[in-house]
C-alpha cells in the first residue's frame, strides 16, 4: 500500500518503432521488476504473434518500485499502449488512468505522424510530457535537430528533452528521475467512496473478466462486493492486484494506484472498458468516470470457413476472441457462393489481418476472407436509410436516392521534395486537400480527407515506395460524405460471385473492372473447360475476360509406377486446393478474393 505522494502513473506513447517497447524493457531492468536473466526481449509483448509482427496490440500495465535519488522509493505504474492508429482507441483508454506520458521520438527520424497524434491524445487527457530522443547511439542520430523539432513543433522547451538509448540503456535513471520530478502524483480521494476505471480488460477460463483498474478515489479490497455503474451488474471480488509483470495478488488497491480486479463476470458485457467500479453502497451518491467512446469497426469483411464443416469451431472461435476484444464485430452472414460464414468488423487492416491470422494460429481454422469493405450509408428513394457493410446487400441502382461513404481525416508527415508525387497518389485517390503546413525548412505536413474505402486499398503501401519510407501517416475518422459511387458484380462461368461484389467509384468503375477481371483470369485455375470472367453494372457487363481450357494432368509426370511418389503428388495437390472455393463447377481461390486490393501494384 503507497501513499499517493509517492505513486506516478505514466504511459509511454511513441510513433511506431520509435522504440516504446524497448525503452519500457530498459524500466523494468533498471527497477528490477524483471532480472536481467529473465528479460526476454519486449517483456509487454506477450502475445507471439506480437513479438512477431514486432508491434504491441494490447496494452499492458506494469508495477515498478524504484528508489528515487532523493532517497526514497516510488511506486510507478507504467502502462503501455499500441502504437499503430488502428488501436488509437486503446491508447485513450490507458492515457485516461495515468498522469503523465515518455514521448518517445526516434532521434534518427524526428518528429512522425503518430508521433502528433499521440501528442494530442495526451494532451487532451491533461498528461505531463516528457520528451525522450531516443536511438542516440546510432550514427545517423540527430538529437539536436529533433530537440529544436520538439520545440518548434510540439512546443515544449528543447532543454525538457532527454536523450537517450533505449537499446544501450542510456538515459534510462534521467527518464525515471523526471517521472518522479515531473509528472504530477495522483490526487483522488482516500476517504470517499471507491471510484475505479476500467481501462482495459481480459477473459482468463478461471477467474472471468480481468478488469485493468486504475482507482481515481477510495479504496478496493478482494472479498468485497463490486458494483459496475453503466453495466449495472455486480460481483464479488475474486482477487485484486497488480502487474509485475505477471499477476500479482495484492489483496487491496488504493487511491490512485493502477492494477487488476478479477470479477468472476462470464461476459465482458457485465464489466466494459470506460465502466466505473464502485461499491453497491456507492452507487446512488458517486458520480460516473467520463467513460470512453466504444471502439467503431471501420473495416469490413467476410470471414467464413474453406470447410463449411468449420462453421461452429469458426463461431466459437470468434466468441472466444470477442472475450478479449470489444472492437471486433461479427454477425452470422449467408453467401451464394461461400456458404455460412460471418461478417466481421474490424478497426482497420492491421487489425483485422490479426484476426485472421488468430483464428487460423490458435483455433487451427483455414480462413477465407473476403475483400474489405467500408460501412455505405445508404438513403433509398422514399426516404429510408439503411447501413451497408457488404456490398452484395448494395439495393439496386433505382432504389437508390444516395450514397454516403466514410472519410477519413488523414495527415502525412514527408521531407518537402515528395509533396508532388504524394499529391498525384491523394488526387487519384479521391481525397479532398485541406492543408500544406511547412513544419521545418524541409519538412511539411500535409492534410486531407479522403474516402475510407480508397485508404484501406493500398494506399498506405503506395505512400511508402513512392516516398521511400519517408513519409508517415496518420488518419481518424471524419464524416459521412456523398460520393457518385456503383455496385459492380462479377461474374464466373456465368454465376454471379455475391463475395466478389464490390462498391466503386463511377468514374473509375470502367477502369478498375477491366483490371480485376485480367487479375482473376490470372488467379483462377484453368478447368477443364472455358471459364469466362465478367465484370457487371446493372445489366451491363463492362469487362471480360476466360479463362482458357487446359487439361491438367499432373500424374502424367510421374514416370513409371513409383505409388509412393503419386500419392505425395496428391497429397501435395490436396494441400494446394486448401484456399479454394468451389462456386458453381469453378474452384476460386482466396486470392481472387483480395484481388481488388492489389490493383494499384504493378
Ligand atoms: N539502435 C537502437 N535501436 C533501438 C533503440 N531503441 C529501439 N531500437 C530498435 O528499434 C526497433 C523498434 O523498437 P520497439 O521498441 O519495438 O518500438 P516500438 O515503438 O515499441 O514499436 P511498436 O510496439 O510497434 O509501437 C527495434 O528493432 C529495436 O531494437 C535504440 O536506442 N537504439
Amino acid at each position: 500500500m503507497t501513499d499517493q505522494s509517492h505513486i506516478r502513473n505514466f504511459c509511454i506513447i511513441a510513433h511506431i518503432d520509435h522504440g516504446k517497447s524497448t525503452l519500457a524493457d530498459r524500466l523494468l531492468e533498471f527497477t528490477g521488476t524483471v532480472s536481467k536473466r529473465d528479460m526476454q526481449a519486449q517483456t509487454l509483448d506477450q502475445m507471439d504473434l506480437e513479438r512477431e509482427k514486432g508491434i504491441t496490440i494490447k496494452s499492458q500495465a506494469v508495477r515498478m518500485r524504484y528508489q528515487a535519488l532523493n532517497g526514497e522509493e516510488y511506486e510507478l505504474n507504467l502502462i503501455d499502449t499500441p502504437g499503430h492508429v488502428d488501436f488509437t482507441y486503446e491508447v485513450s483508454r490507458s492515457l485516461a488512468a495515468c498522469e503523465g506520458a515518455l514521448l518517445v521520438i526516434d532521434s534518427t527520424q524526428g518528429v512522425e505522424a503518430q508521433t502528433l497524434a499521440n501528442l494530442y491524445l495526451a494532451l487532451e487527457a491533461d498528461l505531463t510530457i516528457i520528451p525522450v530522443i531516443n536511438k542516440i547511439d546510432l550514427p545517423s542520430a540527430e538529437p539536436e535537430r529533433v530537440k529544436q523539432e520538439v520545440e518548434d513543433v510540439i512546443g515544449l522547451p528543447k532543454e525538457e528533452c532527454i536523450l537517450a538509448s533505449a537499446k544501450e540503456g542510456i538515459g534510462t535513471q534521467e527518464i525515471l528521475e523526471a517521472i518522479v520530478s515531473r509528472v504530477p502524483a495522483p490526487i483522488g480521494k482516500e476517504e470517499s467512496p471507491l471510484r475505479a476505471l476500467v481501462f482495459d480488460s481480459h477473459y482468463d477460463a478461471y477467474k472471468g473478466v480481468i478488469a485493468y483498474v486504475r482507482v481515481i478515489d477510495g479504496k478496493l479490497f478482494e472479498g468485497e462486493r463490486l458494483s459496475m455503474m453503466a453495466a449495472g451488474s455486480s460481483a464479488d471480488i475474486l482477487e485484486v492486484g497488480c502487474f509485475h509483470p505477471k499477476m500479482v495478488s495484492t489483496k487491496t488497491l488504493t487511491t490512485g494506484e493502477v492494477g487488476y480486479i478479477a470479477t468472476g463476470f462470464k461476459n465482458v458485457k457485465d464489466c466494459q472498458v470506460g465502466d466505473t467500479v464502485t461499491v453497491p453502497g456507492a452507487l446512488a451518491t458517486v458520480e460516473p468516470l467520463p467513460g470512453y467512446q466504444p471502439a467503431k469497426p471501420m473495416v469490413f469483411a467476410g470471414l467464413y470457413p474453406v470447410d463449411s464443416n468449420d462453421y461452429p469451431e469458426l463461431r466459437e472461435a470468434l466468441d472466444r476472441l470477442k472475450l478479449n476484444d470489444a472492437a471486433l464485430y461479427y454477425e452470422p452472414e449467408t453467401s451464394n457462393a461461400l456458404g455460412f460464414g460471418f461478417r466481421c468488423g474490424f478497426l482497420g487492416l492491421l487489425h483485422m489481418e490479426i484476426i485472421q491470422e488468430r483464428l487460423e494460429r490458435e483455433y487451427n481454422l483455414d480462413i477465407l476472407a473476403t475483400a474489405p469493405s467500408v460501412e455505405y450509408h445508404v438513403t433509398k428513394v422514399g426516404g429510408e436509410i439503411i447501413e451497408v457493410s457488404n456490398p452484395s446487400d448494395m439495393p439496386n441502382f433505382g432504389e437508390i436516392e444516395q450514397i454516403e461513404e466514410p472519410h477519413m481525416d488523414i495527415s502525412i508527415f514527408t521531407p518537402s521534395r515528395y509533396i508532388g508525387t504524394i499529391m498525384e497518389l491523394v488526387t487519384a485517390k479521391r481525397g479532398i486537400y485541406k492543408e500544406l503546413k511547412y513544419i521545418e525548412a524541409e519538412r511539411v505536413l500535409m492534410t486531407y480527407e479522403i474516402p475510407l474505402a480508397e485508404l484501406i486499398i493500398d494506399f498506405y503501401d503506395q505512400l511508402k515506395s513512392r516516398t521511400q519510407g519517408y513519409a508517415s501517416l496518420d488518419y481518424s475518422f471524419g464524416s459521412y460524405r456523398a460520393s457518385d459511387l456503383v455496385k459492380m458484380d462479377i461474374l464466373v462461368n456465368a454465376i454471379p460471385v455475391d463475395a466478389l461484389s464490390l462498391i466503386l467509384h463511377r468514374e473509375s468503375a470502367y477502369y478498375q473492372g477491366r483490371a480485376l477481371v485480367e487479375k482473376l483470369r490470372s488467379l483462377i485455375p484453368r478447368q477443364l473447360f472455358d471459364v469466362p470472367i465478367q465484370a457487371a453494372i446493372g445489366s451491363r457487363v463492362i469487362a471480360r475476360e476466360t479463362v482458357k481450357a487446359m487439361r491438367k494432368d499432373v500424374l502424367a509426370k510421374c514416370y513409371g509406377g513409383d505409388i509412393s511418389r503419386k500419392r505425395k503428388l496428391l497429397e501435395k495437390q490436396k494441400e494446394g486446393k486448401k484456399r479454394m472455393k468451389m462456386v458453381g463447377s469453378v474452384e476460386i481461390p482466396q486470392e481472387a478474393f483480395m484481388a481488388v486490393l492489389s490493383l494499384g501494384k504493378e
